[in-house]
């Protein structure tokens, strides 16, 4: 299904319509990671310019943080991500995910496996995993990930030193499976572009949104960009909006 521009109109008057261009399949995702180097309230304010520049999903990603922390920053960047109807995943702590009632959780390379992961989450709860070849990619598909991310596909100070491995392998991982696949790794205002045509669900990016000195604005670019492509993704997630309007995992559980 193609996403179509709503421009208002006799629809409007129609109830639900509008429900279907939400619930629309064909949009890119964009996916952003936390850098691991805010507190609270500065984490808070770049994740709801995020939000309101249309980022989709916002992953809660620091390395080595106690249970507790990571709980207690979800709880305060939850309420920007809910109210604009985007998505919360947490970074290799599938127990923080669930306390929180998270949309899911990204497992690392040293997390707790899919096999294991998967019974423990709601049936629409994410599971979503990095790989790093097209072996690794459809070993994910059969243990059961929504989604996976490969990368990184151009070089980028969090890989230094790392030869990036470009987007020809990253549409060899797409054409592989038949699951969402995210690119990361360097991806800018300027290669986007290249990124889309291989038919990725969207896009994961740390720097171009949380180093930016105008977050709202460098994902209001992001996600411009994607929505005016004519590129389409083989197979796209769900907005995180239907997942939590269905099952009402809004509230943060004390
Ligand atoms: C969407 C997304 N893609 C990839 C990663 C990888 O980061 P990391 O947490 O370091 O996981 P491993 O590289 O150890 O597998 C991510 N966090 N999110
Ligand atoms: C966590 C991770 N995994 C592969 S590349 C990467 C970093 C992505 O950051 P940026 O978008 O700033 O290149
Ligand atoms: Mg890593």
């Amino acid at each position: 299904m193609r996403t179509v521009k709503w421009n208002g109109g006799l629809l409007d008057r129609i109830p639900g319509w509008k429900k279907v261009f939400v619930v629309s399949e064909s949009r890119f995702q964009l996916h952003v990671i936390t850098d691991g180097k805010r507190q609270s309230q500065e984490l808070y304010d770049i994740v709801e310019a995020a939000v309101r520049g249309g980022a989709d999903v916002i992953q809660l990603r620091y390395k080595s943080a106690p249970a507790l922390d990571l709980y207690r920053l979800a709880e305060a960047i939850r309420p920007a991500i809910r109210g604009a109807g985007a998505g919360l995943l947490i970074n290799d702590r599938v127990d923080v995910a669930l306390a929180t009632g998270a949309e899911g959780v990204h497992l690392a390379a040293k997390s707790l496996p899919i096999a294991a992961t998967r019974p423990l989450m709601q049936g629409d709860q994410w599971i979503g995993c990095s790989v790093h070849s097209v072996e690794e990619a459809v070993k994910a598909e059969q243990v059961g990930a929504s989604y996976i991310t490969y990368g990184h596909i151009f070089a980028t100070n969090s890989k230094p030193g790392l030869p990036p491995r470009g987007v020809d392998a990253l549409r060899r991982v797409v054409d592989a499976v038949n699951i969402p696949v995210l690119a990361i790794g360097g991806i800018t205002m300027e290669n986007i572009d290249e990124v889309l045509a291989t038919g990725v669900a969207g896009i994961a990016v740390i720097g171009a949104v949380m180093a930016d000195l105008e977050p709202e604005r460098a994902a209001r670019e992001l996600r411009q960009r994607m929505d005016a492509s004519h590129h389409r993704p083989k197979k796209a997630l769900p907005l995180a909006k239907a997942l939590s309007d269905q099952h009402g995992r809004s509230e943060i559980v004390q």
